[in-house]
């Protein structure tokens, strides 16, 4: 048994960010699309808030990139609609062309022109008609300022200007490509996989480069991602699209920390699956009995934990021996098979033992496999009906 109850549990982070969704900015209602046959987008709905930040996740074809592009105003939607700003641009015999949404968008590469210098690439973005609105001439001398005024909000040398994108690190042509979206100031910013081709150390620092200038330019943006961790880095609201449909939606830590479903818990990150049998609160496992805060069903579940939940303690209560390991550097992952618990007896309630299940750890050397390890869970699992058609 675990020695947790659920009052001396952490209380659940919640996210600071989340914009009230009483006044969106987008809203997204019943949405369908089909391209000939095949069914994409099944009944999408989404709230934005103003000045948010939202992720969407999901595996490759689940439909990601045609509600971006839905929302962005290059296609139409078959039936729902969607509303910017309280206003319905699109559904029920509604249309607002793109131009007119102001939303800009970023694809994965980027999409420079490549004959095109910088500064030619971001004045491209240049709304002249908006530079004169402003009091400035809509002439060279203008737009070279406003070139360089956008090349510094993306922390980029305005000398940059002159270099063509092949003289670019990937991590700037993404920044230019960013500017030039921003140079039409728009409200809501569409980010289809923009770091998705930078190695992974340029890819943090790009996103965190992009999060600071949109936050700070108050953009709501919406992020586009297979990578579940850049999402819940990201964003205040993460929305997990599988088959056409959002799973779930919610702040990082909840969808994390309480997924909709067990693939939902898959695809966030690593989880540790058990067989177990909830009575009122308590979920008993081969890992022990294990709070849960609302189980769905009572009886037999799929229980649910994540791996840093599950430490190697020496007065843990829960035995297991190492099968064997990953080495990865900063940590190892470390698969156990877990022993008997030790009141099982016949009761068909508790599981046998010999689970094996894998948790992580940072000292390689006491691993090795045939180690006896005593192990410990920390915090809340979550339950799933272990019939899905009671989900
Ligand atoms: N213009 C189109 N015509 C026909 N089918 C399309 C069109 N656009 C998208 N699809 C199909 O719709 C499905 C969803 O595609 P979409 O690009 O929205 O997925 P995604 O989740 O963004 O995937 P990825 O992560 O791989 O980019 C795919 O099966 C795709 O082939």
């Amino acid at each position: 048994m675990t020695e947790q109850s659920p009052s001396s549990l952490p209380a659940p982070r919640i996210a600071p960010a989340i914009a009230s969704t009483t006044d969106p900015h987008l809203d997204i209602t019943d949405v369908t699309k089909n391209f000939g046959a095949q069914s994409v987008l099944k009944g999408v709905n989404l709230s934005v808030a103003k000045g948010g930040t939202t992720a969407i996740v999901g595996p490759s074809g689940s439909g990601k990139t045609t509600l971006l592009r839905l929302i962005a105003g290059f296609e139409h939607p078959d039936a729902g609609s969607i509303g910017l700003n309280g206003r319905q641009v699109a559904g029920n015999g509604a249309w607002q062309p793109a131009h007119k949404r102001k939303v800009g968008y970023v694809a994965q590469d980027g999409a420079l022109f490549p004959h095109l210098t910088v500064g030619q690439n971001i004045a491209f973005g240049l709304d002249r008609s908006g530079l004169r609105e402003s009091g400035l001439d809509g002439g060279r001398n203008a737009v070279r300022r406003r070139v360089a005024e956008l090349l510094e909000m993306v922390s980029l040398d305005p000398a940059m200007a002159k270099r063509r994108p092949h003289q670019l690190s990937g991590g700037q042509q993404q920044r230019i490509a960013l500017a030039r979206a921003l140079a039409r100031k728009p409200e809501l910013m569409l980010l289809d996989e923009p770091f998705s081709a930078l190695d992974a150390g340029l890819r943090v620092a790009t996103r965190r480069a992009v999060a600071n200038v949109l936050n700070e330019a108050g953009v709501t943006t919406i992020l586009v991602t297979h990578d579940q961790a850049e999402a819940l880095s990201f964003a205040d609201q993460v929305a997990i699209m599988r088959g056409g449909k959002l799973a779930q939606i919610g702040n990082p830590f909840v969808v994390y920390t309480r997924p909709a479903d067990r693939a939902t818990a898959e695809f966030l990150g690593d989880a540790v699956i058990l067989d177990a049998w909830m009575e009122g609160s308590l979920a008993t496992c081969a890992l022990g009995g294990i709070p849960v805060r609302r189980p769905p069903v009572q009886g037999a579940v799929q229980l649910m934990l994540r791996p840093e939940q599950i430490r190697i303690a020496p007065d843990g209560p829960i035995r297991g021996v190492v099968v064997d390991t990953d080495y990865f550097g900063p940590e190892t992952t470390v698969r156990i098979r877990l022993a008997p618990l030790p009141d099982a007896g016949a009761d068909h309630r508790f599981p046998g033992g010999g689970e094996v299940i894998t948790i992580r750890h940072w000292n390689a050397s006491i691993t090795k496999p045939g180690t006896e390890l005593c192990l410990r869970v920390v915090g809340e699992g979550v339950a799933f009906p272990a019939d899905p058609t009671q989900a």
